[in-house]
């Protein structure tokens, strides 16, 4: 067990709100259990007066492969270096799904934030939503220019489904287990502090604050010292008073006069290690990190097979790793705000939802951009992913701060592919038949849309990513309905075994390492040789698909540096290059999203874009040009020239074709498939894209047609037009 040092204050039966206590005249130093994850003022012991050890007993080496353990020095060289806590930068981390963790994380702030006493003005961050890569903070910490060192205050809640805890619970753990890293990067620090949110009523005994309590191990394994033991609060029944009161404890802390004393061989503590032996000693409360798997299995109840961590298949009713969790389930936050927008959540992480350009086509009002440039038909399309979770937390996608997201490897319940297809379907026929009175709803086209022809997997989140997303496509494609599957280029091991879609995207948010981590803000540190694997990928084992490089443009973020986007085509040699502008999707406080309308680009923006990349194309002798546009979708499609014949464009998709093909078993490629492209929809037409039989029903495109050619005449200001269209 560790022994810090801490003052006086925190003596028995006194409480932290009280009067600054006299200190006790005999024994001025008292001991504190730091393992102990009860917070309550009267875990603090008399020290005995000799014999001080820094550990309670033996501790097996971890199994580590790199990361000498420092030698402790005797406890009196400790007690020279003494270090005044109050002079620290205090940096106050939450999650959220509710909003209570950041609300108690700002009570914090604004607490510290008043105190004269300390120097540094703390920093209040969202793990989600402000901390781009935990490695900045988890695997190394922030160098401060005044030498300070740094104090990490977390503020946690628990949840039984997934939550963005696991994810930061995973974090720390790979890095505890990653060889290549210093095994004890939190020792750095000042030290640290959790605090935990949960409900004990809904989930007592051991399930009650489990993630803050594994978060407060994992912490203290990394290396870092436990300033202030963790505290729990139940949130239905203490709530803000508790709070208050664990925050008035720790800020009393800071202040402290007696010094929290550091020793420069940067003691580990030890009392976090694993030891292979069962804590005897620990209370009942204690939740060892390796006990939450029979605790999540105790809970879930037996005899169920779930998928691992790793992926592996594990048995409720063995011990093991943690038993995987549902990545959505029925009672989270995250599946209410997804129904709430219109989401029919498919099993446990798939997802599907009616467009607004399938509703447009049913009352026969135009189709989306994909009409234009490649012949689908809006009200035969279905758009679905099988993973809501992602890699990435790009600045324009509105989830971020509750979607599930992980690296690489998948760590939810698996549904079967069928499952997946027959729930996607239903319950898009359910929204489709829901429409029915909807005023304007064509009777053919009514009918026509409950035999899907087309599938969009693009929906939220990385359909790559589902481990049976082949099987998936193949009984797509036994439907006879196309694959238009769009991914984020992280996965180059999935890319690379896909097999046959109708349309492989890849998205390139940006053309270079450092704008693409700020558009994406990518969980993987090596987000960009992924990235350009990915593109090896494309030019070579992916070569017969009909590959589309899709890009968002990102005013501010992403619109610069044409000649690094050319080189991305040279090294992926795409069969077509779509560029849109980004949709604004909502304030930024209210999902963490960064963007506001200064980021969108204007429509003539985008084509001054599209068109000095084509130049630059040119000038390299890549023979692209641009073929296509939908101006209503702030959207135009750049071709490679093989897409062109005797002066007429061929993006045009023969979906009959393509499944005679796919059957037949001969080997095909991109110009295997395809149909020639209507006048109206070329780059440069009169329409613009503007489907002739469609645009006398759209009020809204015809005003926005004529403004454009306004424009066009230089009679008034660009308009801004945004990416409706998926
Ligand atoms: C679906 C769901 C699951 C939960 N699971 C747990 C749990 O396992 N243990 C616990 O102590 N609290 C659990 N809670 C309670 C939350 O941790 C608690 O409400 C917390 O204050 C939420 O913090 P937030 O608002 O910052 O997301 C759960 C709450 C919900 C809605
Ligand atoms: S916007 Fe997407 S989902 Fe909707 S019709 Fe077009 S391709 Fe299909």
């Amino acid at each position: 067990m560790f022994l810090g040092l801490i003052s006086s204050h925190n003596t028995k039966n006194q409480s932290l709100n009280a009067e600054p206590p006299k200190k006790v005249k005999e024994s001025p130093i008292y001991a504190v259990d730091f393992t102990s994850t009860v917070f309550t003022p009267s875990t603090t012991t008399q020290m005995p007066k000799s014999g001080i050890k820094a550990r309670s007993k033996r501790k097996i080496q971890p199994k580590v492969i790199k990361g000498v353990k420092p030698v402790s020095p005797p406890l009196e060289s400790t007690l020279t270096n003494s270090f005044d806590v109050k002079d620290s930068q205090v940096y106050i981390f939450y999650t959220t799904l509710t909003g209570s963790s950041q609300r108690v994380a700002q009570a914090m702030y604004n607490k510290l934030d008043s105190m004269e006493e300390i120097k540094l003005t703390p920093k209040l961050l969202s793990l989600d939503d402000d901390v781009d890569d935990l490695e900045e903070f988890f695997m190394k910490t922030p160098e401060n220019d005044d030498g300070s060192k740094n104090i990490y205050v977390l503020v946690l809640p628990s949840y039984e489904m997934d939550s963005p805890m696991d994810y930061f619970l995973e974090h720390l753990q790979d890095t505890y287990q990653d060889f290549r890293v210093d095994k004890y990067p939190l020792s750095k620090l000042a030290g640290f502090a959790v605090l935990g949110l949960g409900d004990s009523e809904s989930w007592g005994g051991k399930k009650f604050c489990y993630q803050s309590k594994a978060a407060d191990r994992w912490l203290g394994k990394l290396g870092g010292r436990r300033l202030f033991p963790i505290g729990q609060i139940c949130m239905k029944y203490q709530g803000e008073p508790k709070t208050n009161e664990w925050i008035q404890g720790f800020a009393e802390m800071l202040l402290d006069k007696e010094p929290i004393y550091l020793d420069t061989n940067e003691d580990i503590d030890d009392s976090d290690m694993e030891d292979g032996t069962k804590d005897n000693e620990s209370d009942d409360t204690l939740v060892d990190v390796e006990d939450m798997g029979d605790m999540m299995r105790s809970s879930s109840g037996s005899g169920t097979t779930t998928k691992g961590l790793r992926g592996e298949t594990v048995s409720s009713s063995s011990s093991g790793p943690l038993p995987a969790k549902e990545m959505v389930s029925k009672n989270s936050p995250t599946y209410k705000s997804l129904t709430k927008q219109g989401y029919t959540i498919v099993g446990s992480h798939s997802g599907v939802k009616i467009c607004r350009w399938t509703k447009s086509a049913l009352r026969g009002r135009g189709s989306c951009y994909k009409f234009a440039f490649y012949g689908i038909r809006s009200h035969l399309c279905m758009e679905t992913t099988p993973s809501l979770a992602c890699s990435n937390k790009c600045v324009f996608c509105w989830r971020h701060g509750t979607n599930p997201v992980a690296k690489s490897n998948w760590r939810w319940e698996v549904d079967q592919p069928e499952v997946v297809l027959e729930g996607a379907l239903e319950g898009h026929y359910k929204k489709i038949k829901q429409l029915r009175g909807v005023p304007g709803v064509q009777l053919d086209r009514f009918q026509e849309a409950f035999t899907v022809k087309h599938c969009a997997l693009s929906l939220v989140g990385e359909p790559i990513f589902y481990p049976h997303i082949n099987e998936f496509v193949l009984m797509l494609h036994a439907k006879h309905i196309s694959s238009f599957l769009v991914c984020n280029a992280q996965h180059p091991d999935h890319l690379a075994k896909l097999s046959k879609v109708t349309q492989l995207y890849v998205s390139i948010d940006a053309p270079t390492k450092t704008d693409l981590k700020k558009v994406d803000r990518p969980l993987n540190s090596d987000f960009w040789e992924r990235l350009m694997l990915c593109l090896d990928i494309l030019r070579t084992v992916q070569r017969h698909q009909r590959t589309v490089f899709r890009l968002t443009l990102v005013k501010g973020f992403n619109m610069n540096d044409i000649e690094s986007y050319a080189d991305m085509v040279e090294r992926a040699c795409p069969s077509q290059i779509e560029i849109k502008g980004a949709t604004f999707c909502g304030s930024s406080s209210a999902n963490g999203n960064p963007l506001t309308m200064q980021n969108i680009p204007f429509y003539d923006e985008c084509r001054l874009f599209v068109e000095d990349l084509c130049k630059e194309l040119q000038s390299r002798g890549l023979d692209y040009e641009i073929a296509a546009e939908h101006a209503h979708s702030c959207c135009i499609l750049m071709a490679h020239t093989r897409f062109k014949k005797e002066g007429k464009w061929y993006t045009h998709i023969d979906y009959p074709k393509f499944f005679s093909l796919l059957e037949s078993g001969d080997e095909f490629t991109d110009i295997d498939y395809v149909l020639e492209t209507p006048e109206w929809a070329y780059y440069g037409s009169e329409e613009a894209g503007f489907n002739p039989e469609d645009t006398k029903f759209d009020r809204k495109a015809e005003k926005l047609k004529k403004r454009l050619e306004r424009e066009k005449n230089g009679d008034v200001d660009p308009i801004m037009i945004n990416n409706t269209a998926e």
